[in-house]
């Protein structure tokens, strides 16, 4: 059986490798959607598709499933979200998510979706890791290894503090205030 989990993963971080290490109890093969694929160098999004790609595969590489990353870009069309994901995906049997749209989504179009709990939700929140990342504050022991590894050699933190600097100084054409 073959399993698809979508996130953003701006950063990925300790609560999806949880998730991670439960669904490969379940499946045979995960598809990781790297999802928002198109956007980066924002203080929501600020990391590429490709630089995602390797913070997951990377981690991963802990887990005893065969695991396959593929960017999914965003649609301005939430009706035909599914068929545009499934054209992108090697097929899979069930989808995960804690996400309410797309919960509702693969649902309406028939795919069958599993949720998790979600694991320490207070720390391990991306928002919360960007936001410590900007003010030098400890993300280090929220993120996998591998991904302190790919967010240093990126240098990750000062991209994220500069997009993030013209933002807060009341916006800048050049940073996405989504
Ligand atoms: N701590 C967690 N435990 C379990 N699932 C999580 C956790 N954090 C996120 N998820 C789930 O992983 C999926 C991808 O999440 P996403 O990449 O948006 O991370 P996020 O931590 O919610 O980030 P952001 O704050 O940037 O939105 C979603 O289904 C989300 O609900
Ligand atoms: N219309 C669309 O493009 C559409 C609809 C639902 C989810 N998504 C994407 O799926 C991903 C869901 O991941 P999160 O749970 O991390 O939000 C996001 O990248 C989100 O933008 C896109």
């Amino acid at each position: 059986m073959r399993g698809f989990y979508i996130g953003r993963f701006q950063p990925y971080h300790n609560g999806h490798h949880r998730m991670v290490e439960e669904i490969a109890d379940e499946v045979d093969e995960l598809v990781l959607g790297i999802g928002s694929a198109g956007d980066s160098h924002s203080p929501r999004n600020p990391f590429t598709a490709g630089e995602r790609i390797m913070m997951v595969t990377k981690s991963v590489a802990d887990f005893d499933v065969t695991t396959y990353a593929v960017p999914i870009e965003d649609l301005d069309r939430n009706s035909v979200w599914v068929s545009h994901v499934q054209s992108m995906s090697p097929t899979f049997d069930v989808a995960y998510s804690n996400n309410p749209l797309v919960i509702q989504l693969f649902t309406e179009a028939g795919v069958e979706v599993r949720q998790s709990p979600m694991f320490n939700r207070d720390v391990l929140e991306g928002t919360e890791l960007r936001d410590r990342m900007i003010h030098d504050e400890d993300w280090r022991s929220l993120v996998p290894g591998p991904v302190e590894r790919v967010i240093d050699e990126i240098g990750g933190i000062e991209r994220l503090q500069r997009v993030s600097e013209t933002d807060s100084n009341g916006g800048d054409a050049t940073a996405d205030p989504s």
